[in-house]
């Protein structure tokens, strides 16, 4: 059954997002009065009962302006140095207005390793419930200070769903600077339509969205769309609104018909499943022949060295790798069972013939069904 506005903004747990575009006054250090708005809106719901975790952006803007740099720096060295002084003015301001409404605000600053490691990804996930249960709001942003290219999530739409899998939030909402998405990018083409409602995982949705983005944003419509694709993942819908709109966020509460609402569309994943869907980066690759892609796919069924064909990339047990089909599609991805080398020499075999190839089974499965995630 589709869930109603007026639930969805009565749901408990709610994931909120404040994008770089819209706090930052015009790239002049953080739009101070419109932050005090957001954060009396959020005390007043987590006040009503709502938990409410903030995933806001503005680091970099507000260390430039207390740096008195005009221009955004394109290393990342000098970006990291803005992000730890802004990150001082970011956190000031929502802790002296969450305290005027008697709440704790608490910094929660999170890698991609913290969320790769499933070890830290648990202690991340056990630390938010807490501070939810003792009604502090986590205000969460990258950690931008000890993130590197490679492995930066860059943008804060992938993080805020992240978040919303790792807490299994009912509703993330994405305040960004325009109503929602539009059937064109409305920056460009002034007859632009709102988009007011559609299904999480529709490929089709990708194709409105301008390759560009905002100049100080960092992922533009494109990951908020992809975004909106992973919360479903734990079940989350997504509202996508602009934080311009008058008490925007008491309005969602209400029930009102804002901005752009994106529905799951699959079965939720059970959490183990969902942290590995949450992974970003692989490991390497198994191409698969048409019946092993087959049968994970319409099955769901574990991958035996048997429907392996190819096995391409450098990696350990445990790690995280993509299969693919005869085509070259991605079918799913997973942890799998042996190293590179190891997947080399058994792929192709079948279960009878591993211990006379390796000396050893410690599992008949190249990747375990529990393991592996349909994409
Ligand atoms: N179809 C679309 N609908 C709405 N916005 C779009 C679309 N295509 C591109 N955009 C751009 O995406 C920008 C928002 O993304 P971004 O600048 O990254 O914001 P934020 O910092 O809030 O994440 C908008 O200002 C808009 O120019
Ligand atoms: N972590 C960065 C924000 C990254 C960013 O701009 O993301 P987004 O708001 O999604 O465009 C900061 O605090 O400046």
């Amino acid at each position: 059954m589709t869930v109603t506005r007026e639930a969805l903004g009565k749901s408990r747990r709610w994931v909120v997002k404040i994008g770089s575009a819209l706090i930052t006054n015009d790239g002049q250090g953080l739009d101070m009065q419109a932050l005090a708005g957001w954060a009396d809106q959020l005390a007043r719901l987590s006040r009503a009962g709502h938990e409410i975790i903030l995933v806001s952006s503005g680091a970099v803007a507000e260390g430039m302006t207390r740096l008195g740099w005009s221009e955004r720096p394109s290393a990342l060295y000098e970006l990291q140095a803005a992000a730890a002084v802004g990150q001082m003015g970011l956190v000031q301001a929502y802790e002296s207005h969450f305290q005027k409404h008697g709440l704790h605000a608490a910094q929660v600053l999170l890698t991609h390793d913290d969320l790769a490691d499933r070890r830290r990804y648990l202690n991340a996930r056990s630390t938010l419930r807490t501070l939810l249960r003792m009604h502090a709001i986590p205000v969460v942003n990258e950690n931008d200070t000890v993130a590197t290219e490679e492995i930066r999530f860059g943008d804060n739409d992938t993080l805020a769903a992240l978040v919303c899998n790792l807490v299994e939030a009912s509703l993330l909402v994405i305040l960004t600077d325009q109503n929602g998405l539009y059937d064109r990018d409305p920056r460009t083409f002034q007859d632009a339509r709102l988009v007011s409602e559609g299904l999480a995982s529709d490929p089709s949705l990708l194709r409105l969205v301008a390759p560009t983005f905002g100049r100080l944003g960092s992922g533009g419509m494109a990951t908020k769309l992809t975004a909106a694709a992973r919360a479903a993942r734990s079940g989350t819908h997504t509202l996508i609104a602009s934080g311009r709109t008058s008490g925007v966020l008491e309005r969602i509460a209400a029930g009102e018909d804002l901005g752009t609402l994106l529905r799951p569309d699959r079965e939720p994943l059970a959490a183990r499943k969902q942290w590995i869907a949450g992974q970003l980066v692989s490991r390497g690759e198994l191409l698969l022949d048409a019946g092993a892609a087959r049968v994970i796919r319409e099955a769901g069924r574990s991958l035996l060295p048997v429907g392996v064909t190819h096995v391409k990339g450098r990696f350990s047990r445990g790690e995280v790798v993509t299969c693919l089909d005869p085509d070259g599609r991605p079918v799913a991805r997973g942890l799998v069972n042996y190293a590179a080398d190891e997947a080399r020499r058994i792929m192709g075999r079948r279960g009878d013939e591993l211990e006379s190839i390796l000396g050893y089974v410690d599992e008949p499965e190249l990747i375990h069904r529990d393991n592996l995630v349909v994409l």
